[in-house]
C-alpha cells in the first residue's frame, strides 16, 4: 500500500569543470551540494491537483478533469517519448496563458510540473488527485541546479505515487533511496522535465540530483568519481539573475557563428576536466601529493574560456578579482551570466584569509558560504525523519494554507 503522505529531497550541484562544453559532448565533473529541494506529496480524494511553490509565491489548483482536457497532447498510447514534443509545449503554453515571447520563471516551473504530471499519468494510466509543495534551500536560477532538483523531486514523487517505482523499504529510517534501476527511471523522466526549463540540457544536473556524490558526465554516460579528496569550496552568489536556457542558446549561436574559433575552446575545456579528474584520482591514491596549485590554475584557465564563450559577467569578474586579491582562485559554476561562482580553498588555507575574502565579497552585495560536497542524491523521508528546520518550514506553510 502507498503512503498517503511522504517527502522527497534532492541536492543541488556544483560543476567543477565542463559547464556548457558538456552540452556539446565534452566531459563535465560535477558534485552534489549540501543544499536541497524538498517536496511534500499528499494523496487526496478531492479530484484536484494543488501545486504550491513557496519560493515563487505560486499556489495553483486545478480539477483533474480540467487537466484531462490536455489529453490530445498527452495520449495514453504515446509510448515513451524521449522529449517534450512541440505540440505538447504549445498546448502547455496555451494552458498556462503564455501568448508569445519568453516564458517567465513561474510558468516554466508550472509547465515542467504539468508536463511531468500528464506524461507520467499517460504512461501509467493514472492521473492522481494530490497536493504538492516544493520548497528549496537552493537559490533559484543561480547555477546550483535548482531546476534539476525541482524536476528530479517531482518525478520521484509522481512515479512513487503512481506505483511505477516502489516505496523504499527502509522508509522509516531518516531517509531512504530507491534501487539503481528505479533511479535510472527517475533520471530519465527528470531529463525530460529539464528540457522544458532548459531547452537543450546535457543531463548532468539531473544526473547529480538523482545519484548524488561526485560524477563524471560524458555524452549521457555517468561514472561515479568514487571518493573525492577533501575539496573545500567557497560558494558565492552574485545574486545577478540569469536564465540557463538563454545562456545555453547563446553559446550554441556563437559556436555556429565561429566554429573554428570556439570548437578549440570546447576541446580545451574537455582537457581541463580530464586533467582535473586525473589529479583527483592521484590525490585519492596518495593524499600527500600537492595538486592544489594545478587545480587553482585549471580554475583560472577555465574561467577565461567561459568568458570567451560569452557566459561571463562583470559580477563574476569582480568575484574573481576579490578572491585573487586574497590569493584564492575562482570560476563561475553552472550556466554563468551572473549566478554563482566557486572558490577553491586549499586544505591548509589560513582561516583569516577566507574570512577576509568573505567580508569583501559580502561588501559587494554577494552572499557566500562554505559548502560540503558529495551529499546523497534523491531521497525519500517521512516527516519525522526531516531535519528540524525543514520540518518547521513545512509547518509554516501548513499554517499559511489554512
Ligand atoms: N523550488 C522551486 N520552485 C519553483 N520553481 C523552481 C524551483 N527550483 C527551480 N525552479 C524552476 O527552475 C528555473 C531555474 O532554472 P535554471 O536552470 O534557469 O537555473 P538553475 O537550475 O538554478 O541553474 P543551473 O541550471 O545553471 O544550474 C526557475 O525559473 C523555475 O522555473
Ligand atoms: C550550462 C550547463 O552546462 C550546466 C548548467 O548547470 C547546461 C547543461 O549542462 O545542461
Ligand atoms: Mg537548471
Amino acid at each position: 500500500m502507498l503512503a498517503q503522505e511522504f517527502i522527497v529531497s534532492c541536492p543541488g550541484k556544483v560543476i567543477l569543470h565542463g559547464e556548457h562544453a558538456v552540452v556539446h559532448g565534452k566531459v563535465a565533473l560535477a558534485v552534489s551540494l549540501n543544499l536541497r529541494s524538498f517536496l511534500r506529496l499528499r494523496c487526496s480524494k478531492h479530484g484536484k491537483v494543488l501545486l504550491n511553490l513557496p519560493n515563487l509565491g505560486t499556489h495553483l489548483k486545478w480539477e483533474v478533469a480540467t487537466l484531462q482536457t490536455l489529453k490530445t497532447a498527452f495520449p495514453v498510447d504515446a509510448g515513451d517519448p524521449k522529449s517534450p514534443s512541440p505540440e505538447q509545449i504549445a498546448a502547455l503554453k496555451e494552458f498556462v496563458g503564455v501568448v508569445n515571447g519568453s516564458v517567465d520563471t513561474e510558468n516554466l516551473a508550472v509547465m515542467a510540473f504539468l508536463y511531468l504530471y500528464l506524461s507520467i499519468g499517460a504512461k501509467y494510466r493514472v492521473l492522481p488527485s494530490l497536493e504538492i509543495v516544493v520548497w528549496s534551500e537552493l537559490p533559484i536560477g543561480a547555477g546550483l541546479g535548482s531546476s534539476a532538483a525541482y524536476n528530479v523531486s517531482i518525478v520521484a514523487a509522481l512515479l512513487t505515487a503512481c506505483g511505477a517505482v516502489g516505496f523504499p523499504a527502509q522508509a522509516d529510517a531518516e531517509s531512504a533511496r530507491w534501487a539503481a534501476e528505479e533511479l535510472h527511471l527517475i533520471n530519465t523522466w527528470a531529463f525530460r522535465g529539464e528540457k522544458i526549463i532548459h531547452g537543450n540540457p546535457s543531463g548532468v544536473d539531473n544526473a547529480v540530483g538523482t545519484w548524488g556524490g561526485a560524477l563524471r558526465y560524458h555524452a549521457g554516460k555517468i561514472t561515479s568519481l568514487e571518493r573525492v579528496p577533501e575539496l573545500r569550496i567557497l560558494l558565492t552568489n552574485t545574486k545577478v539573475p540569469r536564465s540557463t536556457k538563454l545562456l545555453v542558446a547563446g553559446v550554441r549561436d556563437k559556436i555556429l557563428k565561429f566554429p573554428d574559433i570556439l570548437n578549440p575552446v570546447l576541446t580545451s575545456i574537455d582537457a581541463i576536466s580530464q586533467e582535473c579528474e586525473r589529479l583527483l584520482k592521484e590525490v585519492n591514491r596518495n593524499p600527500s601529493v600537492d595538486c592544489f596549485s594545478v587545480l587553482e590554475e585549471l580554475f583560472d584557465i577555465n574561467q577565461h574560456h567561459l568568458n570567451v564563450l560569452g557566459v561571463g559577467h562583470p559580477s563574476l569578474d569582480r568575484l574573481c578579482q576579490v578572491t585573487a586579491s586574497h590569493g584564492l582562485h575562482s570560476k563561475l559554476t553552472g550556466a554563468g551570466g551572473g549566478g554563482c561562482g566557486i572558490t577553491l580553498l586549499r586544505p591548509d588555507v589560513d582561516p583569516n584569509v577566507v574570512e577576509a575574502a568573505k567580508q569583501e565579497l559580502k561588501a559587494c552585495g554577494y552572499e557566500c558560504w562554505e559548502t560540503c560536497i558529495g551529499a546523497p542524491g534523491i531521497s525519500l523521508h517521512m516527516f519525522s525523519g526531516l531535519k528540524e528546520e525543514v520540518q518547521k518550514v513545512f509547518q509554516r506553510f501548513e499554517k499559511a494554507e489554512h
